[in-house]
């Protein structure tokens, strides 16, 4: 029989590379030093010395003629949770996954790093220091979490000494930083459209958000530590900037360093979350007709409205993980990266 001769372990493919986070993966593996090739349904940027390749991580053939040559895979595409189509979901964070896994282990890649989502174990109640071994949430709020649980579960059952294939999830909580298309943009429409002077709730929630290159971070060093004989085969990870912090004193500080104003007067959270609840309902009946999404959905009501932070302590102690930018300096840099959503 043939023996396949290995690619270097400095070869490797981001699946979702043109996205927020998988940008900022593919700048720091190359200064890294790393050989990378982007996978993504569109291609947004051009670096030097990386390849890029559109298609669908749903088209197993499209795959193999990528990861053929690789023997590291980072996987953090998805739909973005604001569609909440609950077939595209399916389709590509389940189906589109187990498509991955296969085109992984016939293409000989020996590892692959999952970004999983911290809110697969959510389900809108408090969470202070909540650690890995959480039950997966068993009402999920939203078709992005219930699918991202699947996603995880797929990943993390593939992993095989036995194989020669090798997975890890990161559990990012609260993803921020320059270039994001979510938190800072959303932030300002709705402050822009004068919804963002209330708090929900009494506003003393603490909750994690994670700057981007500590995700990175996180990233890196879990595909550098994962190992046949390492214990993140086959786990979860949390990783977060360790600094929990008041929902709404991050709205804040974003905000006020943005020229708007901070959110003042306070609103019971049952209330808004049951008014949530009805806008969803009532958009979710009329969207064969019209396609409404409002901007106080129950999972952006749940999440600023209860604590919900995470302990890291588990990438700490295997894989050394410490955030490498702290949150005050996270925020400037954040603040700044953004001239054109000032006041
Ligand atoms: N942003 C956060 O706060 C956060 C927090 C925790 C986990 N995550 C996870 O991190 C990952 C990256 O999120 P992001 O914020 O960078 O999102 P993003 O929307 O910026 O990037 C996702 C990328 O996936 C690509 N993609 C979508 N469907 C695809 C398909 N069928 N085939 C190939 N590529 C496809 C998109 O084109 C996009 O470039 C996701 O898995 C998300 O669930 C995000
Ligand atoms: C309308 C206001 C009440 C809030 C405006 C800001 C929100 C848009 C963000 C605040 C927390 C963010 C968040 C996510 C999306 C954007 C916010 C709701 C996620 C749900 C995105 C998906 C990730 O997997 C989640 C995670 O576990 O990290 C994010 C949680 C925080």
């Amino acid at each position: 029989m043939a023996t396949r001769i290995r690619p270097s372990s400095k070869r490797c493919a981001v699946i979702g590379g043109s996205g927020f986070l998988g940008r900022h993966l593919v700048e720091r593996l190359v200064e890294k030093g790393y050989s990378v090739a982007v996978f993504d349904i569109a291609q947004r940027y051009e670096v030097p010395g990386v390849t890029f390749h559109q298609g669908d991580l749903c088209d197993k053939q499209a795959l193999l003629k990528v990861l053929k040559d690789v023997s590291l895979v980072f996987h953090c595409a998805s739909p973005s949770p604001a569609c909440d189509d609950r077939n595209l979901f399916w389709k590509v964070n389940v189906e589109g996954t187990r498509t991955v896994i296969q085109a992984c282990q016939e293409a000989g890649v020996q590892k692959l790093v999952l970004t999983s989502s911290a809110s697969v174990v959510f389900e809108g109640t408090d969470i202070k220091n909540g650690k890995e071994d959480l039950p997966y949430a068993k009402r999920p709020i939203d078709y992005y979490t219930e699918t991202k649980i699947q996603q995880e579960k797929v990943v993390l059952e593939a992993c095989s000494k036995e194989k020669d294939f090798l997975t890890v999830a990161i559990r990012p909580h609260g993803i921020f930083g320059p270039r994001d298309p979510q938190l800072v943009p959303i932030l300002v429409d709705t402050a822009r459209k004068g919804k963002m002077k209330f708090i929900i709730g009494d506003g003393t929630n603490l909750v994690d958000f994670t700057y981007v290159e500590n995700v990175v971070h996180g990233h890196i060093l879990a595909a550098e530590h994962l190992k046949p004989d390492s214990p993140l085969c086959g786990k979860a990870y949390h990783i977060t900037n360790d600094e929990p912090i008041r929902f709404w004193d991050f709205m804040s500080q974003v905000l006020v360093g943005l020229g708007y104003d901070a959110p003042r007067y306070h609103l019971p959270y049952a209330l808004v979350y049951g008014i949530a609840m009805l806008l969803w309902l009532i958009t979710s009946l009329l969207r064969p007709l019209v396609n409404i999404k409002p901007t106080f959905t129950p999972m952006r009501v749940a999440l600023a409205g209860t604590h919900h932070y995470y302990s890291c302590s588990r990438a700490k102690q295997d894989m050394g993980y410490q955030p490498v930018v702290r949150l005050k300096e996270a925020i400037a840099r954040t603040v700044a990266s953004y001239p054109h959503l000032r006041r």
